[in-house]
């Protein structure tokens, strides 16, 4: 992997930040010992491996005040330069009390007329205000003694907060509120608000950027990192007066324009960063095109016994993906393919013929899944299929026995093995391949960067020069623009066709309280010969308690029908257990399986059209579409009942309404992704993704496609600009570099 190199020098001093406010900036011992700063070739590079260090170079800044700024991401100078303005001040201007505009911060002037601690409807003080154009409350719910004395009638002040209608008319409810004399000057500039963190106030935050903007370092921080050419084909404004202008906004600025940021300063800092985030993508596919793979041909000799064994035909959308994912392997290069695809596409057929095209090629193949109960549904599957083409396959988990996981590990070792489907445990240290050619890794976002990296490096292993293909297979699809830009470095093949003789599931939402009629139901449906799922709340808090409902349920449901056979799945039953448990209830020995959120991803039972979901309004919308996946798999028509407690709050209402309009998963994602923003729909904590900080896909995507564009031409004319920009933006932040 290309490690991710650190610009700034790693030392720092400490000093308290009295001294590093008060102190003059252009005079830092750092500097003086005429250490290299610069971002050009003279730069001296520490390899942080990737780690995040504080390595303030011309600041003094006390080992407190670093932590508080580690923790708004601030390490080093030039993150103090990125850290832009969140809104902005504007008391450069005086409204009228009755002209100024609504739904924006104001600054308004007046006397005050009347001041009052009013008891109802709740403590506060409240002082009237008038101009000559009108009168306005301002209202301190939590006030000193002292402001009502420095708020006295007949004294005159500045306010500067938003205008709403309440329950004293027009007001303003905590303004920032100064007094002043009359005809007291206006500000020349608008004051730049920062995101703040507790212990660390704005007005120190604007100092050290403020130093450092006037700083030693301001040239090589500001320092222009695109050609000229391109700043001017693109009519772009020059980085350092962009950000300029985003700290210290000239008085004509206008500023709904700064807050909207639409401002063409915030435009060059957005393509700035999506620039970088393309260019890091673009640099890794070409080091992945660079590096060697198994070259692994279509030989068709086993892909055509298999097919000619299936049951079914391949859809047309299977038939290309497949294609595509055939042509990737019989290249020399590493192939890194994100197979999409709506939950019951039928992805796992695709995944077992790329899996066979390696196998023919006498290489072995891993298959990893998130879940125990997915990863041994596969084993199942695939040793159905393969077996009969005499092909071994053996399945890895962490719950195995030793003395069988051991066999396995020797299986696998000896190359006997030719497919291993298994969990997390596949990537182990104690896990070794004979000859590894590729790795398929299902439900891809719930794995880390790292874990899929351990499993690729399993082929390293075995040949130190050359890397296995990889497929990573998602059931959640990914909106256009986060594909533009977060997967931009990978290929991407999507199943847009189901099998035939689907038809969509019928979603209903009733309310908790009509619980009996839904219990009704299913007896019917379980006596008509259906199957059916009926899935416990999700309690985030604790497992325990979910664990307790589910199997309060089971005990309810087997109560309530003693006749039914009824079954119980949850995480914390032993392995052994719950495959036996979903055997039986594929093999219809179970009518109704009583199950927590483990059954979520994967779970393939045609027969099945009935589900049950509790509780539906704590679920998330790809999870809630996960789950309906579960049913619709067959040429039964099915239902799935959402249930649901009262009151619903706001954003359950939003998503219990797009599940229910909704069938299509790409329409459902792109729902999700507007509800919770990027940063929650990928999850980027669990999966390390950094997240971009100023460009806003839903809103930016004209600049995206600038940036891909930008990106193309710099890579091919400028190559050491491209490499200086992405090191300003990401520097320590490569994991834009997927594995
Ligand atoms: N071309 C086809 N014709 C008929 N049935 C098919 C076809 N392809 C797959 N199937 C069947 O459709 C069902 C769903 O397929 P599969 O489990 O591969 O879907 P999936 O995309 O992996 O779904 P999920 O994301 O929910 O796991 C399976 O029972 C599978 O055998």
């Amino acid at each position: 992997m290309v490690h991710w190199l650190k610009w700034m020098p790693l030392w720092c001093c400490h000093d308290s930040i009295g001294k590093a406010v008060g102190k003059s900036a252009d005079t830092p011992e750092s500097v003086a010992s005429g250490e290299p700063t610069r971002i050009d070739d003279k730069t001296k590079i520490i390899d942080t491996g990737g780690t995040t260090a504080i390595s303030f170079v011309t600041l003094s800044i006390n080992q407190k005040v670093q932590e508080k700024l580690s923790r708004l991401g601030i390490c080093n100078e030039r993150d103090l330069v990125l850290h832009l303005p969140i809104r902005y001040e504007d008391e450069t201007h005086l409204f009228p009390i009755n002209h100024a505009p609504q739904g924006r911060t104001v600054q308004v002037e007046g006397v005050i007329v009347h001041n009052e601690v009013m008891l109802k409807p709740r403590r506060q003080l409240v002082c009237k205000i008038t101009d000559d154009s009108g009168t306005l409350c301002m209202r301190f719910l939590n006030f000193y003694g002292s402001q009502i004395k420095t708020y006295a009638v007949g004294k005159r002040v500045r306010l500067l907060g938003e205008i709403r209608h309440g329950f004293f008319g027009a007001e303003m409810i905590h303004p920032k509120c100064r007094i002043v004399q009359k005809g007291e000057p206006l500000a020349v500039a608008m004051t730049p608000v920062y995101s703040i963190t507790a212990g660390l106030p704005q007005k120190i935050l604007s100092k050290l950027i403020q130093q450092v903007l006037n700083g030693p370092l301001n040239a090589s921080l500001l320092a222009e990192t695109l050609p000229d050419k391109i700043v001017r084909k693109y009519q772009l404004p020059g980085f350092e007066q962009s950000i300029c202008i985003l700290h210290h906004p000239p008085p004509d600025t206008p500023v709904d324009l700064l807050e909207l940021r639409t401002h063409s300063a915030w435009q060059r800092i957005k393509i700035d960063e999506l620039l970088a985030q393309q260019l890091s993508m673009r640099m890794h596919y070409r080091e992945r095109r660079s590096r060697k793979a198994p070259n692994l041909p279509q030989k068709q000799t086993l892909c055509q016994t298999f097919q000619a064994q299936l049951a079914f035909s391949l859809t047309a959308a299977q038939r290309r993906v497949v294609a595509e994912i055939s042509r990737d392997l019989a290249s020399p290069h590493p192939m890194q393919r994100l197979l999409q695809g709506d939950v019951g596409s039928g992805k796992t057929i695709v995944a077992a013929m790329a899996a066979l095209q390696a196998i023919d090629n006498g290489y072995q193949v891993a298959i990893m899944a998130p879940t125990e109960i997915l990863a041994e549904q596969h084993f199942q599957k695939l040793s159905t299929w393969f077996e009969p083409l005499g092909i071994p396959v053996v399945w890895l988990s962490g719950g195995q026995r030793k003395k069988a996981k051991q066999m396995v590990l020797a299986t696998i070792e000896s190359g006997e093995a030719m497919l291993a489907v298994g969990t997390h445990a596949l990537f182990q240290e104690q896990v070794s391949f004979y000859q590894l050619g590729l790795t398929i890794v299902d439900e891809q976002h719930r794995f880390g960067v790292h874990q899929r990296l351990a499993l690729r490096t399993k082929g390293a292993q075995s040949q130190p020069d050359s890397m296995p293909h990889q497929l990573m297979m998602s059931a959640t699809p990914i909106p256009r623009t986060l594909s533009m830009s977060y997967f931009a470095d990978l290929d991407v093949s999507i199943i847009d066709e189901f099998p035939p003789g689907r038809s969509p599931v019928v979603t209903k939402l009733v309310a908790d309280s009509r619980r009996n009629e839904v219990v009704a139901r299913i007896q019917q449906a379980c006596h008509q010969g259906k199957q059916v799922y009926w899935v416990c709340p999700l309690i985030e808090e604790s497992e325990t308690l979910q664990l307790q409902t589910a199997m309060e349920t089971h005990e309810n449901l087997s109560r309530i029908f003693p006749d039914l056979k009824i079954g119980l799945v949850h995480g914390r039953l032993p392995a052994q257990e719950k495959t036996d448990m979903m055997l039986r209830f594929k093999q219809a020995e179970i009518q109704l399986l009583v199950a927590t959120t483990v059954i979520e991803v994967g779970v393939d039972v045609p027969n099945a059209s009935l589900m049950v979901i509790e509780n539906a309004e704590r679920m998330g919308l790809s999870q809630l579409h996960q789950l309906r996946g579960r049913v619709g798999r067959g040429a039964d028509a099915s239902v799935c009942i959402l249930m649901y407690q009262q009151p619903l709050s706001e954003i359950a209402r939003k998503r219990l309404k797009i599940i229910f309009e909704n069938n299509d998963g790409f329409e459902i994602a792109r729902q999700d992704l507007h509800l919770r923003g990027p940063g929650e729909f990928l999850g980027a904590r669990q999966s390390g993704i950094p997240m971009l900080r100023f460009a806003d896909l839903e809103k930016d995507g004209a600049l995206l496609t600038t940036a891909q564009s930008v990106a193309d031409e710099m890579l091919n004319d400028y190559p050491q600009w491209a490499q200086r920009h992405v090191q300003r933006w990401l520097d320590d932040k490569m994991e834009y570099l997927r594995v």
